[in-house]
């Protein structure tokens, strides 16, 4: 397993677009090697950052939207349109811009959808969709997800797997209902490590004084069950995109040799 690799900007605009950039370019890369890309997004301001970035990005239509499949991380568990839902910001961020396959853009289920308020068969139903688009390169159980987008909590938490609650302990499904959560809404749906683990790269997203005591505590070798973070890898790449606030606890043995 490779070391996790650092990337500092200068401040959380820079980092977005910088972010932006590189996974435009990622989608592009995967597009020419393999006609198709998969991204998992993310909620919250980094995630939600970094696709505003995108749709204004020059190079924004290198990506052949037609031909990427989208899933999420995560999801609040509300009804349909709601606000505060992440798949509802991605679309005001990004997706109602672009011209995607309305087929590949696969949003977690809604608190008023076929499940009702039931979040754990709507987190199964979701893992039956993972699983049915598992090909080739795929785990069993979920597509092989080029870039796997996490944004990080002060807490370290990673979707919507929080410090010691049961759904970063879970190893064998790979989307989890969460109740109780601490960041609000209390009710989630969640992938789990497993499901993170299977992607190519995770990209983890870090900007902001607020997360420097979680970057530092994750970096610093914390338990993935203390530090959900910690257990946030990819099988070909881990990536860590800062910005020099959220870094600025790091030992300089961590950081990169060069600022970005
Ligand atoms: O549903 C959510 O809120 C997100 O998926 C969550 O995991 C988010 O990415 C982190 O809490 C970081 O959020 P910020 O970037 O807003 O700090």
């Amino acid at each position: 397993m490779s070391a996790p690799r650092l990337v500092v900007h200068r401040d959380k605009e820079l980092m977005a677009q910088a972010a932006a950039a590189r996974l435009i370019t990622a989608i592009a890369d995967a597009q020419a090697a393999r006609g198709k890309a998969s991204v998992v997004l993310t909620g919250g301001r980094n995630g939600n950052g970094l696709l505003a970035a995108m749709a204004s990005a020059p190079a924004r239509d290198a990506v052949d939207w037609s031909r990427l499949d989208l899933w999420w991380g995560d999801e609040r568990f509300l009804p349909e349109g709601d606000p505060e839902r992440n798949a509802t910001q991605a679309r005001e961020a990004l997706l109602d811009g672009v011209p995607l396959d309305p087929a590949r853009v696969h949003a977690m289920p809604a608190s008023d959808g076929p499940h009702g308020a039931d979040a754990d068969a709507a987190a199964g139903a979701y893992a039956a969709e993972l699983a049915a688009a598992a090909g080739p390169g795929g785990s069993a159980a979920v597509p092989a997800f080029d870039v796997l987008l996490l944004g990080v909590g002060p807490d370290t938490h990673v979707a919507s797997l929080f410090p010691g609650l049961a759904g970063v302990r879970e190893r064998e499904r790979t989307v989890v209902g969460v109740h109780g959560s601490p960041k609000p809404p209390p009710t989630r749906v969640s992938l789990t490590l497993p499901a993170v683990r299977a992607a190519r790269e995770v990209w983890l997203l870090a900007a902001g004084e607020d997360k420097a005591e979680a970057v530092w505590t994750v970096l610093s070798g914390a338990d993935e069950v203390d530090a959900p973070a910690a257990g946030a890898r990819g099988t070909e790449r881990t990536l860590w995109l800062l910005d020099e606030a959220a870094a600025a606890r790091l030992p300089a043995d961590l950081l990169p040799s060069h600022p970005a």
